[in-house]
C-alpha cells in the first residue's frame, strides 16, 4: 500500500490532523443528519404513530440520492482520487454515515490519537460498545498510525484483547503506534481507554506491505 505524500511524524508538526474532519460542506451536513436519523430510529418510541410516514419520507430521500448517483465504477474512481486520506471510510469518513466519525491527530512520539463518544448504533452488550466495532475502529487507527510512522500495509492479523466492557455515551480515547518493521511486515499496537485511563480494548496488528490498485 503506497504511503504517498501522507504526513509522517518525522516531517510534520505534532497535532497534525491525519483524517478528514467534517468541513461543513452540504454532503457532510447531509451525512451528519443521516447519522442523527440512525440514532433517532433506535431511540424513538416503537409505538410512534408516524413511523410509516417516516419510512416513506426516508425512501423518497434515498430515491432522490440514487437518481443523482453516477455509475458505481465512476464513483469509485472519484472516491480514490487524491492522496488517499479518505472522506468515505467507515471509521473516520465524514461522508460515511456509518463512521462516528473519528478524527485522528499525529503525536511527536509517532503515535496517533483521537477521542470519540459512541452511542446506541454501536451497541453490543447492554450500554456498551460492540466488540466488532472496537476492532474496526482500532484496525483503522493502526492503519493511520502506520502512515504517520512512514509505512503502509494491509492487515494480515489483528489480535484483540477485551479487558473490560467499553462504555457507550462516554468519551473514549483511541491510540495507535507503529512498533517495528521487519522487511514487509509491520507490527503496530493500539488501545481504547476511558477518560480516566482504563484500558478497555488493546490490539496488536500485523500488517504486510502490499497494495490493492486504485480504481481508474
Ligand atoms: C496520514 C494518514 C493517512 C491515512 C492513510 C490511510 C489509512 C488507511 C487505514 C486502513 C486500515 C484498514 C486496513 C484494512 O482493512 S486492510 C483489509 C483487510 N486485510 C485484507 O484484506 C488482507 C488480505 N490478505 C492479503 O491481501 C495477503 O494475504 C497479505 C497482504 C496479508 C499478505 O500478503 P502476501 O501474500 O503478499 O504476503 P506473503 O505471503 O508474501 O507473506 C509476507 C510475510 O508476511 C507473513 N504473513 C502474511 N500473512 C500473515 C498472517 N496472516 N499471519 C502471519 N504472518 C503472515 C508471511 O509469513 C511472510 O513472512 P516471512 O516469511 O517473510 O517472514
Amino acid at each position: 500500500m503506497s504511503v504517498g505524500t501522507h504526513p509522517t511524524f518525522e516531517n510534520s508538526p505534532p497535532g497534525t490532523v491525519l483524517t478528514s474532519p467534517p468541513d461543513g460542506s452540504a454532503v457532510d451536513r447531509a451525512t451528519g443528519a443521516a447519522r442523527r436519523v440512525v440514532d433517532a430510529l433506535l431511540r424513538t418510541d416503537r409505538g410512534n404513530a408516524n413511523l410509516a410516514r417516516v419510512a416513506e419520507e426516508l425512501n423518497s430521500i434515498a430515491e432522490h440520492l440514487e437518481e443523482h448517483a453516477p455509475a458505481v465504477a465512476e464513483r469509485l474512481i472519484d472516491m480514490w482520487n487524491g492522496e488517499g486520506v479518505t472522506r468515505h471510510d467507515p471509521v473516520t469518513g465524514p461522508e460515511n454515515a456509518l463512521a462516528p466519525p473519528l478524527v485522528l491527530e499525529g503525536l511527536p512520539d509517532g503515535s496517533v490519537r483521537g477521542t470519540v463518544t459512541l452511542t446506541i448504533p454501536y451497541q453490543g452488550p447492554p450500554g456498551h460498545v460492540h466488540g466488532g466495532v472496537s476492532a474496526l475502529l482500532l484496525d483503522h487507527v493502526l492503519g493511520v498510525a502506520n502512515a504517520w510512522g512512514g509505512k503502509a500495509g494491509m492487515t494480515a492479523q489483528l489480535s484483540t484483547r477485551y479487558h473490560r466492557p467499553t462504555p457507550l455515551f462516554e468519551p473514549l480515547t483511541l491510540t495507535g503506534k507503529l512498533i517495528s518493521v521487519d522487511g514487509r511486515k509491520i507490527t503496530t499496537a493500539g488501545d481504547i481507554r476511558t477518560a480516566d485511563g482504563q484500558v478497555c480494548v488493546s490490539v496488536e496488528g500485523l500488517f504486510v506491505d502490499k497494495s490493492v490498485p486504485r480504481p481508474r
